[in-house]
């Protein structure tokens, strides 16, 4: 059982669509994405089921964590199997330290599905691989007691990529910006 959003603007910003990298970009200037690996790497739980693989297909992951203001806002994982890295994807190829939303919102062939969220403890196994990435690429600690996870998927010509975002308790408690 998801515990429900502490306000009413935590519901808001979590389940917010559009680009989040926008919506960072201008609430919190300048934007940047800083890119922790992308490349063939082992699944998630769940994962294999977004994308309507089979359980051993490999798949290609992209992890980064967006900056806003100098300060490490939020850790993204997205993924697609490397036969659409190679097809419907193969532009996060060469997309470095663009941000992924480049590809997502100018396209009118691609479909999202709804956002689902969850709150993970800092126990749960994908909260501390999180928070061991964001210690050793910000060198800060997560600190708090868990995180906000949502996740979509994103379909374009018949092939999936599936983008999730972590976010900090209370990046999420004092969003959304009002600008
Ligand atoms: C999907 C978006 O792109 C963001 C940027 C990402 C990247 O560059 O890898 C991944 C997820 C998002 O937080 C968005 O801005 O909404």
């Amino acid at each position: 059982m998801r515990p429900q959003p502490a306000r009413a603007n935590v519901a808001a910003w979590v389940g917010a669509t559009g680009s989040l990298s926008a919506r960072l970009a201008r609430a919190h200037p300048p934007f940047s994405v800083r890119v922790l690996q992308q490349g063939l790497a082992p699944a998630w739980p769940g994962e294999h089921d977004s994308l309507g693989l089979p359980a051993q297909a490999p798949l290609l992951a992209r992890e980064v964590i967006l900056f806003g203001n100098g300060a490490p806002l939020v850790f993204a994982r997205s993924v697609t199997s490397m036969q659409a890295a190679h097809g419907a994807w193969r532009a996060i190829q060469g997309l470095g330290t663009r941000p992924l939303a480049h590809l997502l919102f100018s396209r009118s062939e691609i479909r999202r599905t709804p956002l689902e969220w969850q709150w993970l403890s800092i126990e749960h196994p994908q909260a501390r691989e999180i928070a061991r990435k964001w210690l050793a690429a910000t060198d800060r600690p997560w600190l708090a007691r868990g995180l906000w996870m949502r996740h979509s998927v994103f379909h374009r010509a018949g092939q999936a990529l599936r983008v999730a975002e972590c976010f900090l308790p209370r990046l999420v408690a004092a969003w959304p910006p009002t600008r």
